[in-house]
C-alpha cells in the first residue's frame, strides 16, 4: 500500500495580502489591516509536521503540474478562467468574485498548479502507482462554481480532477466527500444535475456560504438524489460527525459504488479553528479517515484522494492533518496531539437531539441513491 503526497513551495506563494482577516482593510472605516486568514502559515506548518517526524519519507512524492486551460474548461467557463488570469496579471492582484477571495499577482498559475497537482495524484492512483493520496494544495477550491470564485477559492481542483478522471482515466462514477466546516457549494453546483458524481457535504449549518447546504438541496433533473448535505449545528464534534459518517456517508458510498472517492479535506471543523464553531479533534479526523479508507478498500481498490481545503489554526491544523495522513499511510509517528488534554472535558459531548434530527433528515435521502 503506497500513499502519494503532493506539495509545492508555490502553494505558499499564493498572496492573499493584508486585509482584516477576511474583509478588506479600510482604515477610514476603522478596519485596520491584518494578515488574511487564508495565509500560508497553517499549510506550511502542516508540511513541516509531515516532514519533521519522518512521515514524508514513507510517502511517494507526486510532482504537481499546472492544469491546462482545456482541463480547467471541463469545469469552469472561459470567461471565469480569463477573469482569474486578468486579476492575477494586475500588479497588486485582485479578487475571484465575492470580495472575500483574493487573487494575488501570479495566483492564476498557482491555482492551476493546485488543480494540476490533484490531477497528477488521481492519475497515480488510477494507474496503481499509489493506493491513496493527499494533495496539500493552496488556494482551496470547493466553493468555486463554474463561473464564480468565492470563499477564498479560485479553481475547483476537486471538480477538475473528477472530470479528468472521467474524461482521461476511464472512470465512470466519482464520489466527493467534503468534511470541510463550510458547505461544498461549488462542487455541489458543478455536478448538481449529474448522477455520475455524488457529492456529500458535512458542514456547520448556515455558516458559509450563508443559507447554503440544506438537506433539501438534493440534486436536480438526472442528478436528483446525488447531492447530499448534512448541516450540523454549531458545536458539533466527534459524536455528531461519526454518527453522520455511519448513517449517511458510508451507506451513500455503498449504494453509489464509486470508482474513486475524492475528499475535500478541510480541517476547519477542528476544535481550535477560528473560521467555524465545530469541535473535531485530531482523533476525530483519524477515525473519520479510517472509515473512508475502509469504504475505499471495499468499493474502489482503496482509491481515496484528498485535497486540502480549509484549516486556519496554525497550531492545531497540523495535528489534525498529521493524524489524517498517518491513518491514510497506515503508519504512526512519535507525535501525538498535544492539545487533546486541553479539550478533553468538552470535545466528547454526546449526540444531541438537534444533531440527531439533522442527520436523520439526510439519512432519509440516502435511499434515493441507486
Ligand atoms: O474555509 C472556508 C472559507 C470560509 C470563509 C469565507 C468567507 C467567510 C468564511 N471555506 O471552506
Ligand atoms: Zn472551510
Amino acid at each position: 500500500m503506497t500513499t502519494g503526497y503532493v506539495f509545492h513551495p508555490e502553494y505558499l506563494w499564493h498572496d492573499t495580502g493584508t486585509s482584516a482577516g477576511v474583509v478588506l482593510a479600510n482604515p477610514a472605516a476603522g478596519i485596520a489591516p491584518a494578515v488574511h486568514i487564508e495565509n500560508p502559515e497553517a499549510k506550511r506548518r502542516v508540511h513541516e509536521l509531515i516532514h519533521a517526524p519522518g512521515l514524508l519519507g514513507e510517502l511517494m512524492i507526486i510532482e504537481p503540474r499546472r492544469a491546462t486551460v482545456a482541463e480547467l474548461l471541463r469545469v469552469h467557463t472561459e470567461a471565469y478562467v480569463q477573469h482569474i488570469k486578468t486579476q492575477s496579471d494586475l500588479h497588486g492582484g485582485g479578487d475571484a468574485g465575492d470580495g472575500y477571495s483574493p487573487v494575488g499577482h501570479g495566483s492564476y498559475d498557482i491555482a492551476r498548479l493546485a488543480a494540476g497537482g490533484l490531477i497528477e495524484l488521481v492519475t497515480a492512483a488510477v494507474h496503481g502507482d499509489i493506493t491513496n493520496g493527499y494533495a496539500l494544495v493552496r488556494p482551496p477550491g470547493h466553493h468555486a462554481t463554474a463561473d464564480a470564485g468565492m470563499g477564498f477559492c479560485l479553481f475547483n481542483s476537486i471538480a477538475v480532477a473528477a472530470r479528468h478522471a472521467q474524461a482521461e482515466l476511464g472512470l465512470a462514477r466519482i464520489a466527493v466527500v467534503d468534511w470541510d466546516a463550510h458547505h461544498g457549494n461549488g462542487t455541489q453546483a458543478i455536478f448538481y444535475d449529474d448522477p455520475s458524481v455524488l457529492t456529500i457535504s458535512l458542514h456547520q449549518a448556515n455558516c458559509f456560504p450563508p443559507d447554503s447546504g440544506w438537506t433539501t438541496e438534493n440534486g436536480v433533473g438526472e442528478g436528483a438524489g446525488y447531492a447530499l448535505n448534512v448541516p450540523l449545528p454549531p458545536g458539533s464534534g466527534h459524536a455528531a460527525y461519526l454518527h453522520a459518517m455511519h448513517q449517511v456517508v458510508l451507506p451513500a458510498l455503498n449504494r453509489f459504488a464509486p470508482d474513486l472517492i475524492l475528499l475535500a479535506n478541510g480541517f476547519d471543523a477542528g476544535v481550535f479553528d477560528p473560521m467555524a464553531r465545530q469541535m473535531l479533534t485530531a482523533a476525530s479526523y483519524r477515525e473519520m479517515t479510517r472509515l473512508l479508507i475502509d469504504a475505499a478498500d471495499r468499493l474502489c481498490h482503496g482509491r481515496l484522494v484528498a485535497a486540502h481545503e480549509g484549516g486556519y489554526s496554525p497550531f492545531y491544523t497540523p495535528y489534525c492533518a498529521l493524524a489524517f495522513l498517518e491513518e491514510l499511510a497506515a503508519t504512526t509517528t512519535h507525535v501525538t496531539d498535544p492539545l487533546a488534554v486541553v479539550v478533553a472535558g468538552y470535545a466528547a459531548e454526546p449526540l444531541t437531539p438537534q444533531q440527531q434530527a439533522a442527520i436523520g433528515e439526510a439519512t432519509q435521502l440516502v435511499s434515493r441513491l441507486h
